[in-house]
């Protein structure tokens, strides 16, 4: 269902943590977005929320991120929890097992090589490669975007197979065709998520993808900060949800 109105507050609705299942995107939710991906921190009370959470709905919490699982982990340490990684195209589920799309990884090398290439002209860009897809951030020469999206644009039409994501200060090449909504799917197809009703927050473009999965198990979609969004819900910013986690995470009556 598109939603074509202003999202409502999402303080208004109440979840029960033992019938509902938690997804939580990573960058921009999570966490605050900062200038250095590699930078990025996560506070002790947010991870003690986190594991409340998670208990208090039996298990059934996953961080979804367009970042790789081990950086998840890194970022997180010492939790590690289920994650969907790289837009979906790895998984690491309750029990621990990984899932990962594989594909023949020369075109990423080419294009990440490319890339580079570049980012050498621009100071203050930056790549990042990962397994199934290369990110070009220029959050720190927002004056570059015009560069940047030129070449994206070019490499795009180069590799017809790979998708260009359109990201805050980032331009990403996804070589894997999995989405977010396609990991939260293999999670809603388990236990202990199975028969539950999610929920999922995010805050960027990729997150839409989720945002729309989410009516097929009567979900609920929040949108983390400002912009348009097909969620049915929004939270001003990271803070506000790191806020309404507390609160969650003490119980009922808090
Ligand atoms: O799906 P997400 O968890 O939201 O990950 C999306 C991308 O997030 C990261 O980049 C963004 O956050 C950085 C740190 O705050 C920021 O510097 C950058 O400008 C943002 O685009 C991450 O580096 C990417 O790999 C993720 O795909």
């Amino acid at each position: 269902m598109k939603h074509t109105e202003e999202p409502a507050d999402f303080a208004s609705i109440a979840l029960d943590p033992a019938t509902t299942a938690f997804f939580f995107d990573f960058d921009g939710t999570l966490a605050e977005i900062v200038d250095d991906p590699d930078a990025v921190t996560i506070g002790d009370d947010v991870r003690d929320a986190l594991v409340a959470i998670g208990e208090a709905a039996g298990g059934s919490l996953a961080v979804i991120s367009g970042r790789e699982i081990a950086a998840i982990d890194r970022f997180l340490s010492p939790l590690t929890l289920p994650v969907g990684g790289a837009h979906g195209a790895e998984r690491r589920s309750v029990e621990g097992d990984v899932h990962r799309t594989e594909f023949d990884s020369g075109d990423l090398d080419r294009l990440a090589a490319r890339v580079e290439g570049f980012a050498r002209e621009y100071p203050g860009t930056s790549v990042e490669t990962k397994r199934t897809s290369v990110a070009l951030h220029y959050r720190r020469n927002p004056a570059a975007e015009e560069e940047c999206v030129a070449l994206a644009r070019s490499l795009a039409e180069e590799y017809p197979s790979v998708s260009l994501l359109a990201g805050k200060m980032v331009l990403e090449f996804k070589f894997s065709g999995r989405t977010k909504a396609d990991v939260i799917a293999d999670f809603m197809a388990e236990e202990p998520f199975s028969g539950r009703r999610p929920v999922y927050f995010g805050d960027d473009v990729t997150d839409e993808d989720a945002f729309r999965v989410m009516p097929r198990w009567d979900g609920v979609s929040v949108k983390i900060g400002e912009g348009p969004t097909e969620a049915g819900y929004r939270l001003a910013d990271p803070s506000a949800l790191h806020a309404w986690m507390k609160r969650l995470a003490q119980g009922p009556g808090r």
